[in-house]
């Protein structure tokens, strides 16, 4: 059981996270146009600000500058009422986030996608890899308390449906008991 205390804010936090692929971008808009909540693509901004120190070309990948990236975010996230997307979650201040959910794909569906995306095989195999190893998950249960940690599959329209429904419900409760 975590004591963390979180910052009062008028509207929560909303952390979705999953390796690539899992449908982070469409069920956090999806998410975000249902709450009126602000999305952020933590990619787009890492890109925009520069908050990288170098790129990795072999992994067509951005090797982070964590403290950038936080300090960017900070103003952003302040006063709650966002939905924060990005493939990793270890970095963020865990006073941030009230919901953190983990999405998930089979093999076959993840294979799919990443293939349609023109990943290289090198790419979309680590990422099946992570996957597979519960890399994103383990990290969220290592960095949050267990009971804001969600796990989700996020194979068809109708799991995503039934994300974005059950992430609608959580978002009233949490507005009733926070008056
Ligand atoms: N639950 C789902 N059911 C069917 N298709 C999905 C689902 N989630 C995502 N997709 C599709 O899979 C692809 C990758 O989704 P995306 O949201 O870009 O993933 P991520 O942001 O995690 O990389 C997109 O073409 C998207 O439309």
């Amino acid at each position: 059981m975590s004591t963390l205390t979180r910052p009062e804010r008028a509207k929560p936090n909303i952390l979705i996270t999953g390796t690539p692929g899992t449908g982070k971008s469409t069920t956090s808009a999806d998410i975000a146009e249902a709450l009126g909540f602000a999305h952020l693509n933590v990619g787009d901004i890492v890109k925009s600000e520069k908050c990288y120190e170098s790129r990795d070309e072999e992994f067509d990948a951005y090797m982070l500058d964590d403290d950038k990236l936080i300090d960017e975010m900070e103003p952003m996230v302040a006063d709650g009422g966002c939905v924060v997307d990005f493939h990793s979650c270890e970095m963020f201040p865990e006073r941030w986030f009230d919901l953190v959910l983990v999405l998930r794909a089979s093999t076959e569906v993840l294979f799919d996608r990443l293939t349609e995306r023109n990943y290289s095989e090198k790419k979309r195999e680590e990422n099946m890899t992570a996957e597979i190893m519960q890399v994103v998950a383990e990290e969220a249960r290592e960095s949050y308390a267990e009971e804001i940690v969600h796990e989700v599959q996020s194979n068809t329209v109708e799991d995503m449906e039934a994300n974005v429904e059950r992430v609608k419900q959580w978002a009233e409760a949490w507005k009733a008991n926070n008056p």
